[in-house]
């Protein structure tokens, strides 16, 4: 997958959170988009995840034939329309909330009825993976923020999708926590296209690519001009 930001700009009301990125993203890459608190990094997130609307310029996303999820055609490549690009791009989140009345089991098996997970994996595995068979049948609601954070996750990396979004995913993970997201980085992320958006070295020490959102602030987009 390529997502392609074309001299992409968010503003709320006045205020330009960034401007002008021209960036593009390829799968089999890990990048990380980097910025003090409240620079704009989740926000950016969003916009290359098609979740918020870009204030000008646009993204353009464009699917391998091999894996596009629906239709037949026989170009090598496919332009997604905006719209649509959320069936490639899985997203995990600390303003994104799980299905708190829902047991782990029961979420994941609802989960995996939108997003398929990645083939030869199964739910079983993926509970075990996280470290949270005797939770399996426990409300998520009853989790501590760390074992939601896992889920949160596993939610994101075990999506058929070609884009993982990840954004702050070491959040309330202890050191076990941390080491686990780095596993599931090395076993499941070849050759996907993963963005992680985040201002803590360690959630990020595998992309690299970096991105520094303080680059495409109006008064620095202004200076290159
Ligand atoms: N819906 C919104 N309406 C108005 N302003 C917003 C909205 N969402 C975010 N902002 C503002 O945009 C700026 C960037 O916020 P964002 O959450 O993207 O930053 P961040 O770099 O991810 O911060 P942090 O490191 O603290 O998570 C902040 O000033 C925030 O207040």
């Amino acid at each position: 997958m390529k997502i392609s930001l074309i001299n992409a700009g968010k503003r709320f009301n006045r205020d330009w959170i960034f401007r002008n990125i021209n960036q593009e993203f390829i799968s089999g890459t890990a990048y990380a988009i980097t910025g003090p608190n409240g620079s704009g990094k989740s926000t950016l997130l969003q916009a290359i995840g098609g979740a918020i609307m870009m204030s000008e310029g646009k993204a353009n996303y464009t699917i391998a034939n091999s894996q596009l999820a629906i239709g037949n055609t026989n170009a090598i490549e496919k332009e997604i329309e905006v719209d649509n690009a959320f069936r490639y791009i899985s997203i995990a989140a600390p303003y994104l909330e799980l299905i708190e009345e829902m047991t782990l089991l029961e979420m994941l098996e609802f989960h995996a009825q939108f997003k398929p997970l990645i083939p030869l994996t199964t739910i079983p595995d993926i509970i075990s993976i996280l470290g949270l068979k005797a939770a399996a049948n426990k409300q998520i609601r009853f989790y501590s923020s760390g074992m939601k954070q896992r889920v949160k996750l596993a939610q994101a990396i075990f999506s058929d999708v070609p884009c993982v979004l990840l954004d702050e995913p070491c959040t309330n993970l202890d050191a076990v926590g941390i080491e686990l997201y780095h596993q599931l980085i090395r076993d499941y992320g070849n050759n996907r296209l993963i963005i992680v958006s985040s201002n803590d070295p360690q959630e990020y020490s595998f992309c690299r690519e970096k991105i520094n959102i303080t680059d495409f602030k109006t008064a620095n987009v202004k200076r290159q001009t």
